[in-house]
């Protein structure tokens, strides 16, 4: 490089830094005479970062008792605005549902989500609307649901056969968690691509130990938080080798996606007028458009089905065991009214969900004390706007807190209570029930979400009798990861019920 060059270099820099302190300048002075959410003292450069010294959840529920229901925080570089009451959330997924209608842009994301083309954070626009079309059209509509019922009902009836044996005349333990997880995968990626990886019954265990492994670094990287998301300088130092890390790791899914791609376009042209799945949908509009449905779209949206789709069910049906055994008389109640609609004659299946509501609230009542994704998924307003008559910048990141508004004492009676009883009353919950978010972005699976978590505890309270492993209560710490999982896996202690003995062995037949 010249001298010239060198020269010209510094000059341009130079104006650059001066314009940029300017703009600074303008802005904090703008703001200034703006009206801002309260917010704790902030240290420079990490804001309040420090602050973030367990659960985020508790902590913000915690901060927001003493600064109040909107409060403004900075991580970092990054302003944030953490909301923790109805009224509150509610003016964000009404009057500000557009202006909200953005996720922002994480690292994970760029790596994971193929620069954002996913449903879940492309930026709110065409793609967008297209893609949560396409989702609503072939998985998520009442027709689509009735469609895919046989696959659930058959990866139900599976965990029910495996149990079956492992249980012996008297009690015996099991661990819940991994045969939850693995049923929950194998229910996401038949309705994606016609294939299950987990169990005794897989196809190919080459191609499905590979998908367990591209999964466990993905749920991995994506559930420990980054901080050169809020610090930049980090970023551009490549702190904890994160970036290193997500490239290698996108890599690896890319590589099995493709495959998986490429093995189902040879597969389909022997497919024609059979079953649908989504990769079919996605593939038919590729012929059509392939500029626009690339492979890479396609990637992204099948690897953030199975983000989404899959841990949130399973965290909940785990914590909804717990709970019950905790709770044996609200496990009587729900068996009483399954053995008098179904009877033993059977096994319950989905169809009878309408018949038996007392387990629709124990899965509403669980969702409230144990939200999935307790802070819901972060929005960024795309303009300023108001909330609360407090002034948000654009490009703040907001957090609705469903978790302490579930609890909050002002909303709930005895919040902390294990109650499924209070969903009996037809009572319109409105912003004080948010476990699926509200507004344009909410989230479309909740009606598949509500169907697998029903019969998978439906099908375990009618066929087994269930108790804790010891005296002491379950366990009920959170524990770390993208969802809000129990910190440890659930132990059960269980046993076929006797009336049961008859319809059980000729399931094990069916299913073996
Ligand atoms: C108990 C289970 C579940 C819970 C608690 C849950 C919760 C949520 C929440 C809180 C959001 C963000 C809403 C917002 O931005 O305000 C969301 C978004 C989303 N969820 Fe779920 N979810 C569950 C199950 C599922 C399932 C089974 C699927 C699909 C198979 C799914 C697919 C999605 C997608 C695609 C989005 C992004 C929507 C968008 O940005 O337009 N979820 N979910």
């Amino acid at each position: 490089m010249d001298e010239t060059h060198l020269f010209f270099i510094c000059v341009l820099s130079l104006f650059s830094l001066i314009y940029l302190f300017k703009l600074a300048i303008h802005h904090l002075k703008t703001w200034n005479t703006k009206n801002l959410p309260p917010s704790p003292p902030s240290l420079p450069i990490i804001g309040h970062l420090h602050l973030i010294n367990g659960p985020i959840h508790r902590v913000l529920q915690h901060l927001a008792s003493k600064y109040g229901p909107i409060m403004s925080l900075r991580f970092g570089t990054r302003r944030v605005l953490v909301i923790t009451s109805p009224s509150a959330a509610q003016e964000c997924f009404t009057t500000n549902d557009i202006a909200l209608a953005n996720i922002p842009l994480l690292l994970t994301g760029k790596y994971l989500s193929y620069n954002c083309t996913s449903v879940i954070n492309a930026p709110y626009g065409q793609l967008w609307r297209d893609l949560r079309r396409i989702m609503t059209l072939e998985l998520f509509s009442t027709t689509r649901l009735k469609h895919y019922l046989g696959d659930r009902q058959d990866e139900v009836r599976s965990l029910i056969k495996d149990l079956l044996k492992e249980s012996f005349k008297d009690f015996s333990t099991v661990e819940m968690r991994s045969r939850i997880q693995g049923m929950s995968f194998n229910i996401i990626m038949n309705i994606i691509a016609d294939k299950g990886f987990y169990g005794t019954e897989v196809e190919d265990v080459k191609e499905a130990s590979e998908f367990k492994e591209v999964i466990r670094d993905i749920f991995e990287v994506s559930g420990t938080s980054n901080p050169s998301d809020f610090i930049p300088f980090l970023r551009w130092i490549d702190y904890q080798g994160l970036e290193k890390k997500l490239l290698k790791l996108q890599k690896k899914s890319d590589r099995f996606f493709q495959k998986l791609i490429e093995k189902y376009k040879c597969k389909r042209s022997g497919l024609k007028g059979k079953a649908m799945k989504f990769i079919d949908a996605m593939l038919s509009l590729q012929e059509s458009e392939p500029g626009y449905y690339t492979d890479d779209v396609i990637k992204s949206n099948i690897l953030i089905l199975l983000l989404a789709g899959t841990d949130t069910s399973s965290v909940t049906i785990e914590w909804a065991l717990s709970l019950l055994l905790n709770h044996p008389n609200v496990l009587k109640k729900a068996r009483v009214q399954i053995d008098e609609f179904v009877g033993n004659k059977r096994l319950v299946q989905e169809t009878d969900l309408p018949n038996l509501p007392y387990i629709q609230c124990i899965i509403n009542e669980t969702l409230r004390l144990f939200p999935a994704l307790p802070l819901l998924v972060p929005h960024e307003p795309s303009e300023d706007c108001t909330i609360g008559g407090f002034d948000v910048a654009r490009g703040t990141m907001v957090l609705v807190n469903a978790w302490a508004i579930h609890r909050d004492p002002m909303v709930w009676d005895d919040p902390l209570n294990f109650k499924p009883e209070r969903f009996e009353k037809v009572i319109n919950k409105g912003y004080h029930f948010i476990p699926f978010g509200m507004g344009r972005r909410q989230c479309p699976g909740s009606g598949l979400a509500n169907r697998v978590i029903w019969l998978v505890l439906a099908s375990l309270i009618q066929c087994f009798e269930w108790e804790r492993v010891g005296e002491e209560l379950v366990g009920l710490s959170e524990g770390k990861g993208l969802t809000m999982p129990k910190d440890e896996p659930l132990k059960a202690r269980f046993k076929v019920r006797q009336t049961m003995c008859d319809v059980l062995t000729k399931v094990s037949e069916f299913v073996s």
